[in-house]
């Protein structure tokens, strides 16, 4: 097992280290997230963040958004009934041409606090040749090395009813920079106006293996689903740096627009194929310090040139 001490990682050894938890290669696929689907909407700001950011999304005018929803595991075929992280990766058209992302998962915090963290887990979980499963005792001592983990690690993210009935954190604080340079650390919140709703282990048990990408084609026949943008307000204190520490409920909080999903995209494929990446921020908006944002610039570029590859 590599130690975290080491040098810290490269994006190959980390994307060479998932692969092998995800049992193996899935040409032409993401290495996390593997299987998902598009979606096209609007996403209307509430003017609510314009005295914070100058963001051109976070201001007054509607915007056009594609959002990819997953599963996070790397094995496309992996079923959609079973406790995982679900994924909403949100590209905002910008009103100048450009672009920029806000990449989420269904739970509230992440698994490692640096990268060199990441890596020894990630080794922690390969599969045991013999069982097809990781090794407890690897991950025991995984946990027992690492206890400021150990609550990330076991927590136990829902099995949604719907793509459309679950929340989605981005984790990482970012820093709004306001018209005369003020600096806001920020931590985003995708919140469903359906409400927070999952299933039981014995209704996940029934589902079909894939039954996310159906029911939300389905729930769209019915009309728009829709998210609210919750962002928390940090204080003095709040930890920027560690994507395993939730920030206090009682933060302030501001609801910075309303996303409305219509439809699923035309070009299935041509959006399969692109890239989202976290770090992808516009003016208005910059990265904190937390040192697994920074690693993830390099982490899905990585990703993206395998699969551009069929590998
Ligand atoms: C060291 C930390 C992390 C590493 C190395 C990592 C790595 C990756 C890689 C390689 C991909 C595939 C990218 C592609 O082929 O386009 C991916 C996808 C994804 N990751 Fe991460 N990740 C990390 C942390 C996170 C965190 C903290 C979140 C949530 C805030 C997250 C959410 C996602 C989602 C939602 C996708 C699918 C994106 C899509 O639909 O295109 N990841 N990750």
């Amino acid at each position: 097992m590599s130690s975290d001490t080491a040098l810290p990682p490269t994006p190959v050894q980390v994307v060479d280290s998932m692969e092998r938890m995800s049992g193996g290669t899935y040409p032409g696929y993401r290495r996390s997230g593997a299987r998902g689907v598009c979606f096209k909407g609007t996403f209307t700001p509430t003017g609510d963040a314009m005295g914070l950011t100058t963001a051109a999304h976070l201001q007054r005018r509607p915007v056009p958004v594609t959002v990819r929803f997953s599963n996070s595991e790397g094995n496309p075929q992996a079923r959609d009934g079973v406790p995982v992280a679900r994924g909403m990766a949100t590209r905002f058209a910008l009103p100048d041409g450009g672009d920029t992302d806000l990449i989420a998962l269904s739970v509230p915090v992440f698994v490692a606090s640096t990268p060199e963290e990441f890596l020894t887990l990630t080794e922690a979980l390969r599969p045991d040749a013999a069982t097809g499963h990781p090794d407890p005792a690897r991950v025991q001592a995984f946990v027992a090395a690492h206890p400021h983990l150990a609550e990330p690690i076991t927590q136990q993210p829902p099995v949604p009813v719907s793509y459309g009935s679950a929340a989605y954190w981005a984790i990482h604080t970012f820093v709004w920079v306001d018209a005369a340079g003020n600096r806001q650390p920020v931590r985003y919140r995708w919140e469903p106006e359906a409400g927070r709703m999952d299933l039981t282990a014995e209704e996940a048990a029934t589902r079909a293996d894939h039954y996310l990408t159906a029911e939300l084609h389905e729930r769209l026949q019915d009309g728009p689903v829709a998210f609210t943008l919750q962002v928390q307000l940090g204080e003095e204190g709040d930890p920027t740096h560690d994507p395993t520490v939730a920030w206090p409920e009682t933060r302030k909080e501001i609801t910075a627009g309303r996303l409305e999903l219509t439809a699923p995209v035309d070009d299935q494929e041509r959006w399969a194929a692109q890239g989202f990446n976290p770090t992808w921020v516009t003016a208005g908006i910059e990265l904190s310090d937390d040192p697994v944002l920074a690693f993830r610039a390099g982490a899905y570029p990585e990703s993206l040139r395998r699969r551009g590859e069929h590998r």
